[in-house]
C-alpha cells in the first residue's frame, strides 16, 4: 500500500531551505517501502498550490530536475522571507492498485475541483461510488479522485470541510487514509478508517510531520536521521474512524469522529484568496490551449511550414486544392463497361476496414450494382474491432472477403525494433516508420489484379486525410498535388525523403534494425509502383453524417470505446502516434483532417475546434493495446513521450 506523509513548518524559524529539503527526502525514501511506481508531493503556501508528480519511484524522482523546479516554485518565498508562511507539504509514494501510472493523472497527489489530496488504501466501491452519484464524473482512472469530487460535492452544499469528509468516509467502503489541501482554507486535513496515519509535532510546537507508519516517525525522531527539532518528540496516532483538521498558521489541531451525528460543526480557517493550483499537465493545457492558429481552418502555429498571412489565413488554406467531384455519371459509365452478371466478383475493393472503406462497399453493391470481393492486407495491427467491422459488412452484403495476412508476429518485432529505437531518441520526423509495414497493401492490390483476373480495383481513400505535417516533421515541403498517386512524387522529393530518413538512421543505429528489408519493400509499395485504381470519392460526394449513419445503423457498425469517433478506429497504431503528435506538437491528424473539412465547407470552424478538443484526447485503451501488442512497457513508453520538449510550450 501507498505511503502518504506530509510536513508543516509554521514559520521559517526552525528549518532552512537545505534542512527542510533533506526532511522531505527522508520522509520519501522511508515512505517508498510502501510503493515504487510513482511519486509526487504538493507544496502548498499561502498563494499557491505547486502539484509534481512522476510515474517514477520516490528515489528516482528525487533526483530529476522537474522535481527540484517544483520545490523551487513551491518553496523559494517562504524560504527567502519573502512570505511569513506556512510552508506546507504532503507526499505520496505510490504502489498502483487503480489506474495506470504511465497516466499522469492518476498519480498522487490526485488534483480534482478545489482539493489536493494524497490517498492511500483502496477505495473498494468507487464505481458504484460514481454510478451513485451522476452528476460527478470521473477524468482519471484512480480510486482517490472519488473520495475528492465527493467531498468537494458535500462542501459545495454547504457542509465544512469535516463534515464533508465525514459524510464521503460514510460512503467509502475499503481501507482508506488520507491527507489534503484545499485552495481556500489555511489547513491541512487527515483522515483514515484503520489509524494509518502517525504524527509529531516538533519540541517548539512549530512544525509537524505525519506517516503511515510508526517507525518512520521514530526513524525521524530518533538517532541520526531524526528531523532537527524533532528529536524525542512523542508519536500518536490518529485513530480509525478519526479526522483532523491542522491549522498551518497555529498548528492547533482538532480532531473529530466521522460519526457525521458527533462531529462538531467546524468553520476552517479560510484564506482571504482562492490559491493557485499549479500542476504540469494543467500548464500544458493551457499552452495548447493558446496556440495561435489560422483564422480560417485550425492549423496550430507548431504544424510544420505554416505561415499566416495579415489576416491570420495560413498557407495551407492559400495553396488548398478543392476536392472537385467528377460527375456521378461518369462513374456510372466507367462502372459499366466491368459490371457482370451480379454473381461473379467485378471488382475488387481495398478493405481496411475503417469506414471509408467499408461505406464504399456498400455504395458499390447497393448503389451502382456491383459485385465486390474484397481485399484486406493484415500487418498485425488491424484492429479486432475493425475485423468485426468488416465482417458485418462482407456477411450482410454476402461479399466474398480475401485475406492476405504477413507474418504478424515478425512485423510487430519489427514495429516493436522501430519504437524502441524511437524512444531512445525521440524525433516527430520519423513516425511514420512505425506505419511503414502496412504499405504493402499497395503492393499487393496491384499483383490481386492478377491474381484475380479482375482488371477493377476500387480504392476508398479520402482526400480529407491529407498530413503533410508528417513529412513536414522530417523536414520535407507540402507538396499540394499527388495525393492518390505518391509515386508521382518528384525524384527530388523522394530524395530528399531517403536523406531526412538517413539521417535519422545514421545519428541513432538503433534503427539498422531487422526491419530493414521490409521497411525498404515498404517504400517501394508507396512510392514505387503505379497505383492507377478508380478511387471512389472522387466521384461520390464524402458526407461524414450519411457515413456514419449509413454504417451505424445498417450495419450495427461497432464503435471503440475510448473515443466517440468513427475515424481511425480499424487502425491499431493511430491512437499511439497521435497521442505523440498532441502531447508534442499540440495537435495531431484530426487537426488537419477538421481542417480540410472546414475548407470544404463541410463543418464550421467552431464545431471543428470542438471536435479537435474532442478526438485529441487520449485513447488509453487503444494506446495499451498497441503497447502490448509489440511487446513494450506501456508507463515507460507514455513518461518518455511526455518529457520531449514541447513545441508550444
Ligand atoms: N497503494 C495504495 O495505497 C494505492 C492508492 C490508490 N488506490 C492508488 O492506486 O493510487
Amino acid at each position: 500500500m501507498c505511503g502518504i506523509f506530509g510536513l508543516v513548518t509554521s514559520s521559517n524559524h526552525s528549518f532552512d531551505r537545505e534542512r527542510w529539503q533533506r526532511a522531505v527526502k527522508d520522509l520519501f525514501l522511508l515512505s517508498q517501502s510502501r510503493g515504487k511506481e510513482a511519486a509526487g508531493l504538493a507544496i502548498a503556501n499561502p498563494t499557491e498550490i505547486v502539484v509534481h508528480k512522476d510515474s517514477v519511484s520516490a528515489e528516482a524522482m528525487l533526483k530529476t530536475a522537474d522535481y527540484e523546479a517544483a520545490v523551487e516554485r513551491g518553496a523559494r518565498s517562504f524560504f527567502a522571507g519573502e512570505s511569513a508562511g506556512p510552508l506546507a507539504v504532503i507526499g505520496h509514494a505510490r504502489l498502483v492498485t487503480n489506474g495506470l501510472q504511465g497516466i499522469d493523472a492518476n498519480n498522487q497527489p490526485v488534483w480534482r475541483d478545489d482539493i489536493v489530496i494524497v490517498h492511500n488504501g483502496i477505495v473498494t466501491n468507487w464505481a458504484e461510488l460514481w454510478a451513485a452519484n451522476p452528476d460527478i464524473s470521473p477524468r482519471a482512472d484512480v480510486d482517490t479522485e472519488v473520495i475528492a469530487a465527493l467531498i468537494h460535492k458535500y462542501s459545495a452544499e454547504g457542509d465544512s470541510i469535516p463534515h464533508a469528509m465525514s459524510r464521503a468516509f460514510n460512503e467509502i467502503y475499503g481501507e482508506t487514509s488520507i491527507a489534503f489541501f484545499t485552495r481556500g482554507s489555511n489547513e491541512l486535513l487527515l483522515g483514515t478508517n484503520t489509524g494509518s496515519i502517525h504524527y509529531c509535532v516538533s519540541n517548539a510546537r512549530d512544525a509537524f510531520f505525519f506517516a503511515s507508519e510508526k517507525w518512520i516517525c521514530q526513524k525521524l525522531t530518533l538517532g541520526q536521521k531524526a528531523i532537527p527539532g524533532f528529536e524525542g518528540a512523542a508519536i500518536q496516532q490518529l485513530a480509525a474512524g478519526q479526522g483532523m483538521t491542522l491549522d498551518l498558521s497555529t498548528l492547533e489541531a482538532k480532531t473529530f469522529s466521522f460519526d457525521p451525528a458527533l462531529a462538531t460543526p467546524q468553520v476552517s480557517p479560510l484564506l482571504g484568496t482562492q490559491r493557485k493550483i499549479e500542476e504540469k499537465s494543467y500548464r500544458l493545457r493551457q499552452a495548447q490551449a493558446n496556440m495561435r492558429r489560422c483564422t480560417k481552418c485550425l492549423l496550430p502555429e507548431t504544424m510544420p511550414y505554416i505561415a499566416y498571412d495579415a489576416d491570420g489565413i495560413c498557407n495551407y488554406c492559400h495553396t488548398y486544392e478543392p476536392w472537385e467531384k467528377k460527375p456521378e455519371r461518369e462513374i456510372e459509365e466507367y462502372l459499366s463497361k466491368f459490371r457482370g452478371n451480379g454473381k461473379a466478383p467485378d471488382c475488387v475493393v481495398a478493405f481496411s476496414g475503417g469506414r471509408d472503406s467499408s461505406y464504399g462497399l456498400h455504395l458499390l453493391k447497393e448503389q451502382f450494382g456491383m459485385q465486390p470481393i474484397t481485399f484486406s492486407y493484415d500487418w498485425g495491427m488491424v484492429t479486432d474491432l475493425g475485423r468485426r467491422n468488416q465482417a458485418r459488412m462482407c456477411g450482410k452484403l454476402g461479399i466474398e472477403h480475401i485475406w492476405i495476412s504477413a507474418d504478424i508476429k515478425q512485423k510487430r518485432a519489427n514495429i516493436r525494433a522501430n519504437v524502441l529505437a524511437w524512444l531512445k531518441k525521440p524525433d516527430l520526423g520519423i513516425i511514420p516508420l512505425f506505419m511503414a509495414g502496412d504499405k504493402q497493401f499497395f503492393w499487393y492490390a496491384n499483383s490481386l489484379i492478377k491474381q484475380t483476373g479482375i482488371p477493377l480495383m476500387v480504392f476508398c481513400t479520402n482526400r480529407l486525410e491529407k498530413t503533410d505535417f508528417k513529412l513536414g516533421f522530417l523536414n520535407v515541403p507540402p507538396q499540394v498535388e499527388g495525393f492518390n498517386q505518391p509515386s508521382s512524387f518528384g525524384m527530388g522529393r523522394k530524395a530528399k525523403m531517403l536523406t531526412e530518413y538517413g539521417k535519422r538512421y545514421l545519428s541513432n543505429p538503433r534503427y539498422l534494425n531487422r526491419s530493414i528489408p521490409d521497411t525498404a519493400w515498404a517504400f517501394l509499395s508507396y512510392y514505387g509502383i503505379n497505383q492507377d485504381h478508380l478511387y471512389l470519392f472522387d466521384y461520390v460526394d464524402w458526407k461524414e453524417e450519411v457515413i456514419d449513419d449509413t454504417l451505424i445503423n445498417g450495419y450495427d457498425w461497432e464503435l471503440a470505446d475510448d473515443t466517440p469517433c468513427t475515424w481511425r478506429i480499424g487502425d491499431g497504431t493511430a491512437a499511439f502516434y497521435n497521442y505523440i503528435y498532441t502531447s508534442v506538437a499540440g495537435f495531431s491528424e484530426h487537426d488537419t483532417f477538421r481542417s480540410n473539412q472546414i475548407r470544404e465547407g463541410q463543418i464550421t470552424r467552431e464545431k471543428a475546434l470542438a471536435l479537435v478538443e474532442r478526438d485529441n484526447q487520449p485513447r488509453w485503451k487503444s494506446i495499451r493495446e498497441y503497447t502490448q501488442l509489440i511487446n513494450i512497457d506501456f508507463d515507460e513508453a507514455i513518461r518518455t513521450i511526455d518529457r520531449i520538449p514541447k513545441l508550444y510550450a
